[in-house]
């Protein structure tokens, strides 16, 4: 290998490296008392019999497949199962409503079939500005459930639907990549802080 290319590519990595770290402390300046309210939010929530639904698109899609699987199975502590379900996961429902509406419905109608008062939607959108995700949170919002808004990129469309009653945790940055890496410290801080509160 071209002794260039690798020096090249080095340099990269560290810098993918130091800007996540930037973004990230940036991000702990800001976000912490959000989380917590989050964290309380959610705790309520599922100690009151309510549940937290997840959704997102891509990389953020993965990212709600990943913390409704902290909740139901494990974060870093065995607890109780808690009830989470990403909406990202029912290829036919997400085929069928993607073909019969549009793709901006998959994630709203699985909010009507399923939401209830008092249950909480995690919508994820380093845009902020998914038409789907939006559509999920207006649904939510309609059914009395609290939103809990990862997003980036000054928040979007979807920082003008979110009140008081809301958690909205906007990492500091306009690039996706440094955001998603963001919002999984975002999430895992969620995970954390939930364990806290029922098993400490
Ligand atoms: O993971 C990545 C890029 O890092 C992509 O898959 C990314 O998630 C997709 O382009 C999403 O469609 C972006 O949607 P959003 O975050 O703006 O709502
Ligand atoms: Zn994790």
């Amino acid at each position: 290998m071209d002794k260039n290319i690798t020096e090249r590519l080095r340099l990269r990595v560290s810098q993918h490296f130091l800007d996540s770290i930037a973004v990230k402390q940036e991000a702990e300046k800001i976000l912490p008392a959000a989380v917590a309210q989050g964290v309380i939010a959610m705790t309520h929530c599922l100690q009151s019999g309510g549940k937290v639904m997840a959704c997102g698109n891509g990389g953020s899609a993965a990212d709600a497949q990943h913390f409704a699987a902290e909740l139901i199975g494990r974060f870093e502590r065995e607890r109780q199962e808690l009830a989470a379900i990403a909406l990202t996961t029912d290829s036919s429902i997400l085929t069928a409503v993607g073909n019969d509406y549009s793709y901006d419905e998959v994630f709203s109608k699985q909010v009507r079939g399923l939401g209830k008062p008092g249950d909480i939607l995690l919508g994820i959108s380093t845009s902020g500005n998914s038409k789907n995700v939006v559509k999920a949170i207006e649904a939510a919002k309609k059914l009395g459930m609290k939103i809990i808004a990862l997003t980036g990129n000054g928040g979007g469309k979807i920082a003008s639907l979110l009140d008081s009653n809301d958690v909205h945790l906007c990492a500091p940055s306009t690039r996706t990549a440094r955001i998603q890496e963001t919002h999984l410290v975002l999430l895992h801080s969620l995970c954390d802080g939930v364990d806290h509160l029922m098993l400490d």
